[in-house]
Parts: C-alpha cells; structure tokens; sequence
C-alpha cells in the first residue's frame, strides 16, 4: 500500500491536475488507486440528482478503483470558500473521527491513495483545525504543487519548511505551469530545483486544455 498527500503553494495551483496525474502513474505499478478529497468545499449538481465536488469527479475519473463518495470525500460544503467558513454556513464541525474512519475503509480496498488538500498547507478546516493537522493525523509523505507564477518561490520555500516542520517527509514536489506569461520561468525552476531539498516528480507545461494523462510523472522509487 503506498499513499501520499498533496498540498500547493496556494488553491488554484494544479494540484487536482496533478493528483490525477499521480493517479494515472500510480495505476502504472498497482491495480486498485483512488484518489480521496477529505474536505472539499463548493459543490455542484452530479447529473443524477445529487452533489459533487468538481475534484471528486476529476480524481474518481483518474481512479481505477470506485468506492461509496462517503470514503473518498467524506465532508463535502455547498459554499466555494475556505472550508472552515463553508462548514460554518453549513453548520457542520469537521473534525478527524469520520475523515480518518473513511481513509481507513479506503486503505483496505485500494493499492495506492492519493490525499488531495484544499488550498495550501495551513487552510484551516475548522477554528482549531488545519489541513496540516490533517496531513500529520494522516501520516502521509507529502507532495507539493507549486502554481508558477511571480511569487511562488517565497510561498514554495515557506511551505517546504513548514512541512518539513511538521515531522512528514516532503517527498517531492510538482511544478505546474500556470501562466503562460510569466517572465524568467527557466530562472524560476532553477532556484526551485536547486532550493527545495526534494525531488521534482513532474514538469507541468502550461496547456490550455490540462489533462493529466499527458502528464510525465517520475515517481520515487519505493511508490512503484
Ligand atoms: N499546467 C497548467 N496549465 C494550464 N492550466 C492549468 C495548469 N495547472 C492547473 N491549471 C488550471 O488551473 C486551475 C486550477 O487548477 P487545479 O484545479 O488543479 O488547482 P487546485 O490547486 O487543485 O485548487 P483547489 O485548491 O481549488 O483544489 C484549473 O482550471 C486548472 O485546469
Ligand atoms: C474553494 C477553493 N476551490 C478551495 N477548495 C478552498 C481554498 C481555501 C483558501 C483559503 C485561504 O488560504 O485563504
Ligand atoms: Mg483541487
């Protein structure tokens, strides 16, 4: 069983573009991956008179295994806003118990999982939760995304320490080229390759369509 979390430099980085693509590498080396979204927050009408979260469905499409939407994405909010302020509109305390409770169920029928955050490393869940608490509780190797853009060496650097902070090992990071404007990209990735103390396990291009299937993925050794 192999299993790691995905965190990024901000929300709107790439990390369902890339969590789907570390599904479809995954699916390479094991034979039931899934993807789980503990808390998402901002849901739409599925299609068959319910609600789901827009990763839910793009990381249920890039999984091979399909389980009950109550393992893979057992808190879902209405409101597309911090998850902390989502619960409260709904009135809902999210808490640990039921996230770990459905990650368990999802570890004894999966080969690999894949843990998409919410937003970046210290988004907090509830007023005295975070996904970083999440992250630890769940005991994960953490990934993480880093949205190239003006600024995201700062928010990378920041983040690589306050995950390694936390005790998890950073297993890697993913760039994801998010704007097909900035200036000195090579530059960018230079320092960040140099500077983040891990391993680059993919090199998102900036594509006008994402799709992670198009997505070459090196995944660390032991995860294959
Ligand atoms: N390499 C890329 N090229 C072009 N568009 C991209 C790229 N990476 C991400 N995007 C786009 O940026 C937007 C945000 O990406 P994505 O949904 O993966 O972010 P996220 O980090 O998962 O955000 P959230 O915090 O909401 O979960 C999406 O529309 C996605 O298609
Ligand atoms: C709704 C959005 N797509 C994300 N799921 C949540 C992003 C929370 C960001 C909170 C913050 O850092 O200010
Ligand atoms: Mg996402």
């Amino acid at each position: 069983m192999m299993s790691c979390f995905v965190t990024g430099t901000d929300t709107g980085v790439g990390k369902t573009l890339s969590s789907c693509a570390l599904l479809h590498a995954l699916a390479e080396y094991h034979a039931r991956v899934v993807g789980m979204k503990p808390v998402a927050s901002g849901a739409e009408a599925d299609g068959q008179g319910g609600w789901a979260n827009e990763d839910s469905l793009a990381l249920r499409a890039a999984s091979t295994l399909r389980v009950d939407p109550a393992w893979d994405n057992p808190v879902l909010l209405p409101d597309p806003v911090s998850p902390h302020i989502a619960a409260q509109r709904a009135n809902v305390r999210v808490t640990l118990a039921p996230i770990l409770a459905a990650y368990g169920e999802l570890r004894r029928q999966a080969d690999a999982i894949v843990v998409e955050g919410a937003g970046g490393w210290q988004v907090p869940l509830s007023p005295d939760l975070r996904i970083s608490d999440l992250a630890m509780a769940l005991q994960l190797p953490v990934v993480l995304v880093v949205g190239l853009r003006l600024g995201c060496i700062n928010h990378a650097l920041l983040t690589a320490d306050a995950i390694r902070a936390s005790g998890l090992p950073l297993a890697g990071w993913i760039a994801s080229r998010i704007d097909p404007g900035m200036r000195e990209p090579e530059a960018n990735m230079a320092y960040l390759r140099q500077h983040m103390g891990a391993p680059l396990l993919a090199d998102i291009a900036w594509q006008a369509r994402p799709d992670a299937r198009t997505v070459s993925v090196q995944l660390p050794r032991e995860w294959q």
